[in-house]
């Protein structure tokens, strides 16, 4: 297979520095250009990024001069991936996918599109088959391949939905959930990020617009696609009631998820069963022989204080989900802890997976 050039638009934030770190140790992609806003174009990269990652700056990395985020300067890439501030990436990544680039976006401009896929690559890979159709559709007509956009799911969406998608298929539909979270200061980013007065000592319980997230792209990433494999149909609220609660706490990596469901079916499956579906659960980007894909999608853990986020949160790389506690609810029919990698699984291990399935599928 041959290495394709990768471009990384929001290359000094939280995600962007995460993307810098998964790329330069890829055996399929190569950094090609990395882009930044206004302040930091034209700077190597060492100097445009206050770098905040446990490993060291990448040295290969440290001396690229970043770019405005403008397609000409990317036009050579295979694949752009995204970290950009939401406040931006809408023009920007429009202006991309016109001028025919692939993009894997973390914004969440874009992902409540009826035609952009809105993907957790270990959960719904499939639905990248409505950009398939779109590029083989174009080639059938000798035309050459249209740019897209493939948006990544809010991080802790991510984490919900990794348990509920190996159970919807085993036990069939779930039709109320709610999940109470607990969320790391990585996911607020690093412009201007959370303040340690903030954070220290404390838990806030407000991040805006999240709860809103939460209970709409679960719907869309558990739900199905139209008959002619063109538009998205999300789950429609009378099926399944969601609602989140979402809290940020003094952790740096790893959201943590307080989650009970019930099943639309009766009886409901005992809580060895759901343990045994969540265990047995392997993912498809793993099936293709994706580089990064987890051995183990779902660790299932026994020990009665687990996950924990300093313990758990690096489980096949961050690309493997923690689930514990897995017990019945007296209210719903289960309750369970999930813990996920917010940047990894939750953000650019997110957009680097979904990378090597379109690499897979001929699409990049
Ligand atoms: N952190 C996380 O866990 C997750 C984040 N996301 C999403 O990913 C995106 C990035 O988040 P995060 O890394 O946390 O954010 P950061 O604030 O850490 O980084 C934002 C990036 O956007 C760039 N930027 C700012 N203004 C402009 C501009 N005018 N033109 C071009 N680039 C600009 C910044 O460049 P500069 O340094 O030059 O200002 C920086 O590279 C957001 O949309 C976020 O919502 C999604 C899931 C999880
Ligand atoms: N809001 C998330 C991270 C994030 O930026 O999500 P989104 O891309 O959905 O805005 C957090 O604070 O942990």
């Amino acid at each position: 297979m041959s290495i394709k050039k990768a471009g990384v638009l929001g290359a000094t934030g939280s995600v962007g520095q995460r993307f810098i770190l998964l790329l330069t140790q890829h055996p399929e992609f190569e950094i090609h250009a990395l882009g930044a806003s206004p302040r930091s174009a034209g700077k190597p990269y060492s100097q445009a990024t206050a770098w905040r990652q446990t490993e060291l700056l990448p040295e290969s990395v440290g001396n690229i001069v970043v770019q405005e985020c403008k397609p000409e300067a990317f036009a050579d890439c295979d694949i752009v991936f995204s970290g950009l501030d939401a406040k931006y990436a809408g023009d920007i990544e429009q202006a991309f996918v016109e001028a025919g680039l692939a993009v894997v976006s973390n914004a969440k401009n874009y992902r409540r599109e009826p035609t952009v896929p809105l993907v957790v690559p270990i959960i719904n890979p499939e639905h990248i088959d409505v950009v398939a159709n779109r590029v083989n559709a174009a080639k059938a007509k000798g035309e050459k391949r249209p740019g897209f956009i493939i948006c990544i799911s809010n991080c802790s969406t991510a984490g919900l939905v990794a348990p509920l998608k190996p159970l919807v298929d085993a036990f069939g539909p779930i039709d109320a959930l709610t999940a109470t979270t607990l969320q790391a200061i990585s996911g607020a980013g690093f412009s201007p990020g959370v303040s340690g007065m903030d954070i220290l000592d404390n838990i806030v319980p407000f991040i805006s617009g999240e709860e809103d997230k939460l209970e709409w792209e679960t719907k869309k990433i558990l739900g199905g696609v139209n008959a002619e494999g063109t538009e998205f149909t999300p789950i429609p609220d009378s099926d399944m009631k969601v609602s989140a609660q979402c809290n940020r706490v003094p952790v740096i990596d790893g959201h943590t998820e307080c989650i009970s469901f019930r099943f639309a079916k009766r009886p409901p499956p005992s809580v060895e069963q759901v343990k045994k579906a969540l265990a047995e659960y392997e993912c498809d980007a793993k099936k293709l022989g994706c580089h990064s894909a987890p051995k183990q999608t779902i660790h299932v853990l026994e020990q009665q204080d687990r996950p924990q986020p300093r313990l758990d949160r690096d489980r096949d790389n961050g690309y493997g989900v923690s689930v514990g506690r897995v017990r019945e609810d007296p209210v719903l029919d289960f309750k369970m802890v999930v813990l996920s990698h917010n940047t990894i699984i939750g953000a650019a291990g997110a957009g680097i997976l979904i990378g090597e399935i379109l690499n897979a599928k001929g699409l990049i």
